[in-house]
């Protein structure tokens, strides 16, 4: 796996090391010892796939509060999606700073999104598959999420929002009440 910094503090993009031969490729999505030496969190407690039927589905922007916070592991397995993470600790650099990736069946790509981070994506065509292992157990009194419009973060969506849930759609402002939870 080869492991690559992104602009915001912690968060990382994992690559494949594929090995090709006559039968198609191998490739280790996930190894203990390679992510302990690049000081990435071991034990993932569950692991998740979502199926999105439409281009232009969007989830999230999703955390969950102290102590349920979780690191995610994320990866799109068909199809392609454009996954975006929000830094929400106060005390990190890059604090309120968001990135956004392509992550797709072709490229393979990995993103590993901290503890203490929001996450979310938009699928940019029909039929996207995502898989990801996160590092708590879901934990629904626990969840928080960030608008995915919401005017502290201005995020570029690359396509027009075609399903999202009602949960989704209605986060309150950022600044107005989360902020001052963190
Ligand atoms: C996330 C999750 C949901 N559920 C249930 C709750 C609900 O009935 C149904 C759908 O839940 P949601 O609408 O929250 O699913 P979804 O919007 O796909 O939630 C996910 O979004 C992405 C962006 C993330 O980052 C994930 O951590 C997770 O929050 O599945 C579980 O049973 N276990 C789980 O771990």
């Amino acid at each position: 796996m080869i492991f690559s910094p992104t602009t915001l503090c912690d968060a990382r993009i994992i690559d494949l090391e594929v090995r090709k031969d006559e039968r198609g490729y191998f490739a280790r999505t996930m190894c203990t010892a390679e992510f302990a030496s690049n000081g990435l969190p071991t034990r993932f407690v569950q692991a998740n796939h979502s199926h999105n039927t439409q281009r232009g589905t969007l989830r999230g922007m999703h955390y969950q509060r102290a102590p349920y916070g979780e690191a995610k592991l994320v990866r799109c397995v068909r199809g392609a999606i454009f996954d975006v993470i929000i830094d929400l600790r106060p005390e990190s650099p890059t604090y309120m700073r968001s990135e956004g990736f392509v992550l797709s069946a072709d490229n393979g790509r990995t993103l590993y999104v901290p503890e203490g981070f929001a996450h979310g994506y938009q699928t940019l065509v029909n039929d996207a598959d995502v898989i990801y292992q996160v590092t708590c157990a879901y934990t629904p009194e626990a969840e928080a999420g960030v608008r995915y419009n919401d005017p502290s973060f201005r995020i570029a969506w690359p396509e027009r929002v075609t399903a999202i849930s009602s949960k989704d759609a209605s986060w309150p402002n950022f600044e107005e009440t989360l902020m001052q939870e963190l």
